[in-house]
């Protein structure tokens, strides 16, 4: 099978999957470093989450890559760069982890390898990654091309060895048209990287350590069940983000037996496309949080494009088109098509006795 970067075929967004591909691939390279380096800079947020070096360094330099191939598209990240602004000491890390982990490493390579690292965008100074950094501010998430990015999902996993993921989606109109997923420690050593495009299914290849490499992709597709009770519930570690109690009522009510298999941030959507469990529930555990675009426009588009479907609690289809965070959807279920009447029945009783119905929104 011929990897994109060679392919002469020219499908839609084969430029867009395959820059996609490439920067989690190079952005997967930082967070491994600083996960193995002693200093994470670890910060609290005003909403009490972490964020560290690996998440600053992630969205520059997946910007970087964006401002470089397509400079007209707008972007919609995670992160902004006034904690770094604020905090010189913190920002020259950021800076010195970027320095470290990708450019330091393209001296001496062939031309090729550094070819690429070109065409992947360098960040040349701090002054430049804070400004890079602050490039996802959009607002509209409804018109256009926007890119979502979530440069390290599932900071707390990622800060405990668990499972996190850098998620990049690209929304045409609103619609999730290309998805892309690094998980570093998913899967084989190394971790997988999957990649899905409106229409053309959904891949995995390994994630490598070389910037410029795509190994060949294999075709993925969830499990073929069609039986709600032989299904594998996956849902979040924290406690805090979904829950849990709520989702054991469902499964019981779905003759779950098995227990779910537990996974820190949005690779539970990786997990699914791979096969390793079949239904993903994250039940709010406040219906004042609004779920945020980045964390679900790459991971949904990576199921329903492996013979899934990603909606809210109520049974309704995610709208991506309502700006950073969702506004008319509360909760997210993830399954296979086959059982989706069942998974979405149950749910959506459990959902409006305990959370009211959609018009409480
Ligand atoms: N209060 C919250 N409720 C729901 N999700 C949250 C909350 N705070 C952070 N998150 C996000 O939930 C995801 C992790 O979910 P899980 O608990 O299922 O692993 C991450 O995307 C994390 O964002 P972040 O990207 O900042 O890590
Ligand atoms: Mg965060
Ligand atoms: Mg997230
Ligand atoms: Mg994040």
């Amino acid at each position: 099978m011929a990897t994109t970067t060679t392919s002469t075929s020219s499908l839609p967004y084969e430029k867009e999957r395959r820059i996609a591909e490439l920067a989690v691939q190079r952005a997967a390279i930082l967070s491994k470093a600083v996960y193995n380096s002693k200093v994470k800079g670890t910060l609290e947020k005003s909403d009490n989450s972490p964020v560290t070096i690996a998440d600053f360094g992630a969205q520059a330099l997946v910007f970087a890559s964006l401002r470089n191939n397509f400079p007209d598209d707008n972007i919609i990240g995670e992160e902004d760069s006034g904690d770094l602004r604020s905090n010189k000491e913190l920002a020259s890390l950021v800076f010195k982890a970027i320095t470290e982990a990708v450019y330091s490493n393209t001296t001496g390579q062939s031309s090729s390898e550094s070819s690429s690292s070109n065409e992947l965008g360098v960040i040349n100074n701090e002054a430049e990654m804070l400004d890079l950094i602050d490039k996802g501010d959009c607002t509209d998430s409804g018109k256009g091309r926007v890119w979502a990015l979530d440069p390290i999902d599932g900071t707390k996993g990622f800060l405990r060895g668990g499972q996190y993921a850098i998620a990049l989606g690209l929304l045409v109109d609103g619609v999730v048209t290309v998805g892309v997923l690094g998980c570093p420690n998913l899967g084989e050593e190394g971790g997988v990287l999957l990649s899905a495009v409106k229409g053309q299914g959904t891949v995995v290849r390994p994630l490598t350590s070389d910037f410029s490499t795509l190994p060949d992709p294999s075709r993925v597709t969830m499990n073929p069940i069609t039986t709600t009770s032989d299904a594998t519930f996956c849902e979040g570690v924290e406690t805090g983000h979904s829950n849990h109690n709520l989702q054991a009522k469902i499964a019981a009510g779905l003759g779950i037996t098995k227990p779910s298999v537990r996974y820190d941030s949005q690779a539970k959507y990786a997990a699914l496309a791979l096969g390793e469990a079949e239904i993903y529930l994250r039940l709010p555990s406040s219906m004042k949080y609004e779920e945020k675009i980045w964390d679900h426009a790459a991971g949904s588009l990576v199921v329903e494009e492996a013979g899934g479907v990603a909606f809210d609690m109520y049974g309704e289809k995610l709208d991506f088109t309502t700006g950073r965070t969702f506004k008319k959807n509360k909760g997210v279920i993830v399954m296979p098509k086959a059982i989706q009447e069942d998974v979405v029945r149950v749910v959506r009783e459990v959902a409006i006795e305990v959370y009211g119905g959609k018009s409480s929104l």
